[in-house]
């Protein structure tokens, strides 16, 4: 297989895109792209993205219970003597996970938190207004010997109806939505579920990536490097950022500078693999050697500068293999290493979490704790370690490594993204920037 594409095809319409136009453009590739829903085990949901609205077919919590350990009194009864002092005779104790008798009038029963309230009572009086503050002995056995009675101290006799009791459906009422279709599952979504009672939940499917690192200089970790040769560090990102997003990446290959081979390659692994996306890193920018983009250039990708540095250099488009019949979305990234990771973040991070629920980085303000100059003309994204918050001024955010995106170890150290503002004036210490977390 031949490629028809020049060595440098027609970039953008525009000269270049703007950080915006190009993540728009991004996300407009997933329009095709719809993930079936499955069934899974609860105990491997988490952090899937739920099918459908699940609707609570029991109350949370399903009967009304203690919500301290203590004794169940119907409030009412709580008058005190003139000392504030207030005797109950006992009646049976009530543990959890049975169902009690109805509270005798005029009784006071020991309950344990979580244990469901009586037919009768309206409140619980912790123990700790008990005198002595702990329960009897007897508790234990659950039946109270002849004449046992209860001193509580006068703090008691304020008891109002409902004190200390979890009502029935107090956390979440029958009919009501427990959790809505599109949420990505948190540990406490997947903890109401299975408080419903759900052995098994429907999700969407992960999406499915291909990933291609090209590059004849790339080797796999594990290999010794030839002269000229460097490890691949692009898949190991690529690879760690899906994962934290909920994908899967079904194939991943390391391609030579070849453009028919990687025709070939990809040709098939589309057709077998079925991926949702193929993402790439490296051969784009305007070398000799730019084996991605002197494949794919007349396939519906396209390449050009998108005015962000680092990830200057950008390919995107539904990726043509078969005449048309398998359109794929296809984003080109370039092959410095923070430049991948950058491109990540900014392109397909986002367009991940607006159409498949993948978590979205919150973006928050720190102060600079530098002055620095962007780079004129591009939205620049530098790498930073917060330090310090406080309370009055929120975090700082120092810059960690230099502007040059092979400073991935730099990177490594970091844990924002630093968003700096679109201006070629020098940005004195102090002033505040968006951040990102890279977690
Ligand atoms: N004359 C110009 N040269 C370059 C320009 C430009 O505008 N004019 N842009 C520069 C910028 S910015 C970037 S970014 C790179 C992008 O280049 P490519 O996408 O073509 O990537 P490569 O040339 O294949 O590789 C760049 C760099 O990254 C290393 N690399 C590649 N793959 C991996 C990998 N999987 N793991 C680790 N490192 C990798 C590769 O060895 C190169 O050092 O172009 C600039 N040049
Ligand atoms: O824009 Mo390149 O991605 O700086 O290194």
């Amino acid at each position: 297989m031949t490629p028809d594409a020049p060595a440098d095809p027609d970039p953008w319409p525009h000269a270049a895109r703007t950080v915006a136009q190009h993540a728009a453009a991004v996300l407009a590739l997933f329009d095709g792209v719809t993930l079936d829903a499955q069934t899974v085990p609860l105990a491997e949901a988490g952090g899937r993205v739920l099918a459908d609205d699940v609707v609570a077919d029991l109350a949370l919590p399903p009967f009304a219970n203690a919500q301290m350990d203590g004794y169940a009194v119907r409030a009412a009864d709580l008058t005190p003597a003139p000392d504030g002092v207030v005797i109950l005779p006992l009646a049976a104790a009530v543990p959890a996970g049975v169902a009690p008798s109805p509270l005798p009038p005029g009784t006071a029963a020991p309950i344990m938190t979580g244990a469901m309230i009586p037919d009768g009572a309206d409140a619980v009086v912790p123990v700790e207004e008990s005198d002595p503050d702990r329960f009897p002995d007897w508790v234990g056995d659950g039946q109270p010997p002849a004449g046992a009675r209860v001193r509580f101290i006068a703090a008691a006799a304020s008891t109002a109806t409902g004190r200390f009791v979890r009502p029935a459906g107090s956390d979440l009422a029958v009919g009501a939505t427990a959790v809505t279709a599109g949420t990505r599952l948190t540990p406490a979504a997947v903890g109401v579920l299975a408080a419903l009672g759900r052995p098994d939940v429907t999700v969407r499917r992960p999406l499915r990536v291909l990933l291609y690192s090209t590059g004849t200089e790339v080797v796999d970790p594990g290999t010794a490097l030839l002269p000229g040769q460097i490890h691949d560090a692009n898949s190991a990102i690529l690879r760690a950022a899906l994962s934290a997003c909920g994908a899967d990446v079904v194939t991943a290959r390391l391609v030579a500078d070849d453009p028919d081979a990687l025709l070939t390659t990809l040709a098939a692994d589309v057709r077998q693999a079925a991926p949702d996306v193929v993402v790439s890193s490296g051969g784009i920018s305007r070398g000799a050697f730019e084996v991605v983009k002197q494949a794919l250039g007349r396939r519906g990708v396209a390449f050009g500068p998108v005015a962000m540095q680092p990830g200057g250099p950008q390919g995107a488009g539904l990726l043509d293999v078969d005449g048309g019949s398998l359109p794929v979305p296809f984003l080109a990234f370039p092959g410095n290493p923070v430049s991948t990771l950058v491109s990540t973040e900014m392109f397909l991070r986002p367009a991940l979490a607006a159409r498949f629920g993948a978590p979205a980085r919150p973006r928050f303000r720190a102060r600079l704790a530098e002055p620095v100059t962007p780079l004129p003309g591009k939205q620049q994204i530098r790498r930073g370690v917060l330090v310090g918050d406080s309370a009055d001024e929120g975090p700082s955010v120092r810059l960690s490594g230099g502007t040059s995106s092979h400073l991935l170890h730099a990177a490594a150290t970091a844990d924002v993204l630093v968003h700096l503002p679109l201006t070629a004036r020098p940005l004195p210490a102090g002033i505040e920037v968006t951040v990102t977390p890279l977690d």
